[in-house]
């Protein structure tokens, strides 16, 4: 039986199309990535999954459980972390969990030895007594995380799970999420905007642009599919000196945000050409970099666009100073 079933899963608000047709399948134990800039439909979509939103139309299953006709076997069935974090300050770890423990109806000795288990994968066992308040913004993720757990849900949503953590942080994180996921062999379907944290944790990568799917598979297939090596030069004014001009060094060329791109096999051997070519046609350039395919030139070849990073990372910093506000629970 597979993990996850959606089939043409659809959400609207109004005239918007959040989720629009969305279908893909988890199997059991994959870590499955949902990649798209701010607003593509991802929190929407796990929503949906989670019973938490019901779906315009379409349908999905949670280990053969239907999202709208068994919303209970489904609950039991996940775990959920989502964006906004819902640990209560004024309790200590322990007793966050323990609370959660006591909603699930899980007894006492059952609840006591988990809870140890957990607090341990996660690094926290040391700081159970200690009030909730007092734990980084990686703790506290970690704790939501080792919570979510508790109930032993066969299927796990991240929520973009390490949004606004400095780098170090998200790397512990990350070492976390893949030792639960080998430990645990459960699902794991992470949403991120993150192409780095994407390409290290998923086995597969659904890429979401204004609420469809444009691109599924494996980080890898992704990328080679691209085919060749990419050079990006920052140009204030290659589309005004250029116009319309194709070059015979590739037919993949694009422009996006003040960057052309280029994607060609063996660029190293070109560049030098490329430059003075350019140079010729008095194209201002700022910057070359050379390299081999990302996800983020992924996201590019198939919507046109740059995962918009400048407007993903003010989110993470306005999510920052509204956590750091005293009282927010
Ligand atoms: N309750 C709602 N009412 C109206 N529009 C909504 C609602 N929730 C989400 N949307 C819209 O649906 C679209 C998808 O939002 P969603 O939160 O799923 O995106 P996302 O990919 O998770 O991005 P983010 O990381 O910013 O949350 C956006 O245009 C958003 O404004």
């Amino acid at each position: 039986m597979k993990a996850v079933t959606v089939k043409n899963l659809t959400k609207k608000f109004g005239d918007l199309k959040a989720v629009d047709s969305i279908s893909f399948d988890i199997e059991k134990g994959e870590i499955f990535g949902l990649l798209g800039p701010n607003g593509a439909g991802k929190t929407t979509t796990i929503s949906m999954l989670a019973t938490m939103k019901n779906p315009t139309s379409g349908k999905a299953l949670i280990f053969g459980h239907d999202i709208l006709k068994s919303q209970d076997g489904v609950r039991k069935s996940i775990g959920i972390v989502f964006q906004d974090q819902s640990l209560d300050e004024e309790l200590t770890a322990w007793e966050n969990m323990d609370f959660h423990g006591r909603l699930y109806r899980i007894d006492k000795e059952t609840r006591n030895e988990r809870t140890e288990e957990l607090l341990k994968l996660v690094g926290l066992f040391e700081r159970k007594d200690d009030l909730v308040k007092t734990f980084s913004g990686g703790m506290r993720r970690r704790l939501e995380i080792a919570r979510g757990l508790l109930h032993r849900p066969k299927v796990l949503f991240l929520d973009e799970p390490t949004l606004g953590l400095d780098p170090q942080t998200r790397n512990y994180l990350w070492e976390y999420i893949e030792k639960l996921n080998q430990d645990y062999k459960i699902s794991i379907i992470i949403t991120t905007h993150y192409m780095e944290e994407a390409d290290r944790l998923c086995d597969r990568i659904g890429i979401i642009d204004k609420g469809k799917i444009v691109a599924m598979d494996t980080p890898e297939n992704l990328k080679s599919k691209i085919g060749g090596d990419i050079i990006t030069i920052k140009s204030p004014d290659y589309r005004e000196k250029l116009s319309s001009n194709r070059f015979w060094w590739s037919d993949k060329q694009e422009f996006s945000n003040g960057f052309f791109t280029i994607t060609l096999s063996n660029a190293e051997e070109h560049l030098t050409e490329i430059i003075s070519q350019l140079t010729k046609l008095k194209v201002t350039i700022t910057s070359v970099s050379m390299h081999r395919p990302t996800l983020e030139d992924v996201f590019l070849h198939y919507t046109g666009r740059r995962i918009r990073d400048e407007e993903a990372d003010f989110k993470d910093r306005m999510r920052m100073t509204m956590h750091k506000r005293p009282g927010r629970h």
